[in-house]
């Protein structure tokens, strides 16, 4: 039930393994650092890995009278996460789905999980737009939907592809919040020194092209994939991505002030 949810905001993707569901955890990881209750959905059914990203492998999704409590990632209880991957008995499993199945999933997370108040609610999506993205886009017909965050990378800063999200969120009427270039250069792990692998400003150009918000890069940083629920702005203080969710979270506040 999304009743008491105030914000909602997508984090979409053209390609797999961009970094989309890293950015989503540490979105909603960093709202909850500010203070704000946060839920975080994952609607990537076929390849799930917020639990992972969230250190929460381990945890079920309990059935109560009013629907399913989702697994919470701190003891204070700001922060509640739903997933696929709760209901599956092992990672590795997978779920080979037809269109209807999946639009049923989704649509239940969204009626059945006991969301309560919520201040924002951060919807991870699987990459493209697929079944599951239309499905949440008529589901949210009800609820204010703030915005899209798109993530994308410099090799595949492919105008076609992030150009196919700015269509599909300019046709279901969701404004674009901004694009992020994620792995855009390497941080040394001695030196905190930062190399550009690919192309730089890609992202940015692409932005300026299609007229979306450009909100930052992220560098390759072997410390992020180790945070596994924490949050980077608390862990790594001086670290670009701190410093780039800080900005981010800002500006959503601002946004929404
Ligand atoms: N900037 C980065 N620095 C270091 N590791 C990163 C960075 N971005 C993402 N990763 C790592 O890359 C892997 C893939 O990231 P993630 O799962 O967030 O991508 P995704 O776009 O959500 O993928 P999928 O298409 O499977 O949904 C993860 O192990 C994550 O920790
Ligand atoms: S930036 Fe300096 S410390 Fe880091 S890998 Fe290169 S030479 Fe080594």
């Amino acid at each position: 039930m999304l009743d008491n949810v105030k914000h909602v905001i997508l984090v979409l993707s053209g390609k797999g393994g961009v970094g989309k569901s890293t950015v989503s955890a540490q979105l909603a990881l960093t709202l909850k650092e500010k203070g704000f209750k946060v839920g975080l959905l994952d609607i990537d059914l076929c390849g799930p890995s917020i639990p992972y990203l969230l250190n929460l492998e381990k945890q079920d999704v309990h059935q109560a009278e009013g629907g399913w409590i989702p697994v919470y990632a701190d003891k204070e209880q700001k922060l509640s996460v739903m997933s696929i991957g709760f209901l599956l008995n092992n990672r590795n499993a997978s779920v080979v789905w037809r269109g209807p199945k999946k639009t049923a999933m989704v649509k239940q997370f969204l009626t059945d999980v006991c969301w309560g108040d919520l201040d924002y609610l951060i919807i991870d999506t699987p990459p493209g737009t697929s079944d599951e993205h239309i499905t949440i886009m008529e589901n949210l017909k009800t609820v204010k939907c703030d915005g899209a965050v798109i993530v994308t990378t410099p090799q595949q800063v492919a105008i076609e592809d992030v150009r196919k999200e700015i269509t599909f969120c300019k046709k279901t009427g969701i404004p674009i919040i901004g694009l992020i270039e994620n792995m855009s250069g390497f941080v040394c792990a001695t030196c905190t020194e930062c190399t550009n692998i690919f192309s730089k400003g890609g992202g940015e150009s692409v932005a300026k092209l299609v007229a979306v918000p450009f909100l930052g890069t992220l560098p390759i940083d072997p410390r992020i994939g180790k945070l596994l629920g924490k949050c980077c702005v608390t862990e790594l203080p001086d670290s670009i991505w701190a410093k780039m969710f800080s900005t981010i979270v800002t500006e959503i506040m601002a946004k929404e002030a």
